[in-house]
């Protein structure tokens, strides 16, 4: 068996660009294909993460880091493709999951029991994580009381002490002070000594040639570029510099050019091309194009109704609007069956006091 702790493969993920709920809402229930605009954030991510690696994560604003480091911890689902995180997982996502009308201690025991901990190990371990946080009387407080750089120590604080598989730490370390930064990376660099796997995402590039054994370079919803820390990270040295050089006009044209692309991205076009390459790759390979089918679309729960449950779903509301019609007339459904229009004329008169 393959030996890896995290497997993406040809991962998508498609947004609605809704203007409101009631269009949202419309769109889930409609038969018809009216175009909503969409955005690929993610246009194909294919990668492996080894035990006890620690992988960074980089790209412009908007790249789809974050997008990708969601769909690995479970948060969010991938439009398409084969998502694999394997073992004993508990991950955290420090930027995710405070919920901002409990206290911080409240956060600690919800977190932690999510992740399987039992009550006596939660008090064992809850004055570390007050005192790393070092939030002080703020634990009592609800968090949406929180500064930005509050929040973060107690999401890190958290995540480090209930002991995660795999930590995901999405540019948590960016907000801390030097000190908290220092105490963050002593324990990252424990958990590495430990041989757990980590997702480090950052824009401090510096960070990342600290901590990570491995770099994946996500542009625009592609992969650009994945492997050796050091190759990776100055060839994204060099895109940068090459992109701030660039005059504004020229800046935002390039980024609408890209951004025109996730739009505009096919993923049946992609799911062709992916079953040509493996083809390719494999002459032999009998039925490719529904292995690939199967491989895009295998693993995912739709977010979309398909258009037999849309019909179903109009069936089902049809049927019981129509009992509900036979009900209030007085009929059986036989009669209504035979004369529609007795629907029209219930059988019941109503008999109005005073009224002869
Ligand atoms: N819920 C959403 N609806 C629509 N578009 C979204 C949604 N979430 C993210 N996006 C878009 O997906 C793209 C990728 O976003 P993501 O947050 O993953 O990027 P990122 O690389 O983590 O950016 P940053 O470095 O700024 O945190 C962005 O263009 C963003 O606008």
């Amino acid at each position: 068996m393959e030996d890896y702790k995290v497997k993406v493969q040809n991962v998508t993920k498609e947004y609605d660009l809704f203007k409101t709920q009631s269009e949202k809402l419309r769109s889930f229930f409609s038969v018809s294909k009216k175009s909503v605009p969409h955005f690929w954030s993610l246009m194909g991510i294919s990668l492996t993460i080894q035990p006890g690696e620690t992988l960074g994560l980089i790209g412009v604003n908007g790249s789809g880091k974050s997008t990708l480091s969601n769909i690995i911890s479970g948060i969010i689902p991938q439009t398409t493709g084969y998502v694999d995180v394997r073992g004993e997982t508990s991950i955290v996502a420090i930027s995710a999951g405070l919920r901002n009308n409990l206290t911080g201690r409240e956060n600690i025991r919800l977190k932690s029991l999510m992740q399987g901990m039992t009550n006596e190990q939660i008090d064992e371990v809850m004055p570390d994580i007050i005192s790393f946080a070092d939030i002080g009387d703020f634990v009592d407080q609800p968090v949406k009381s929180y500064s930005s750089g509050m929040r973060s120590r107690l999401g890190f604080a958290i995540a480090v002490h209930i002991k995660p598989d795999i930590l995901i730490i999405d540019e948590a370390l960016s907000v801390g002070d030097d000190t908290f930064y220092q105490k963050c990376v002593d324990k990252i660099t424990e958990f590495k000594e430990e041989g757990k796997t980590i997702i480090f995402v950052s824009h401090s590039l510096k960070q990342i040639q600290m901590l990570c054994d491995k770099v994946a370079w996500i542009n625009y919803g592609e992969l650009k570029m994945v492997g050796d820390t050091k190759e990776v990270t100055a060839k994204y040295r060099e895109f940068t510099k090459w992109f701030k050089k660039l005059s504004k006009k020229e800046k935002h044209e390039f980024e609408t050019k890209r951004k025109s692309i996730q739009k505009n991205f096919s993923i049946e076009k992609y799911q062709k091309k992916v079953a040509e390459e493996m083809q390719k790759n494999a002459p032999d390979e009998k039925n490719v194009p529904a292995k690939v089918h199967k491989l895009f679309y295998g693993s995912v729960i739709s977010e979309k109704m398909s258009v037999w449950n849309q019909l179903l779903t109009w069936g089902v509301l049809l049927v019981v609007i129509f009992f509900c019609l036979v009900n209030i007339s007085g009929y059986s459904v036989g009669h209504i069956i035979s004369d529609p229009s007795a629907l029209i004329h219930p059988s019941h008169v109503l008999h109005l006091p005073g009224v002869k």
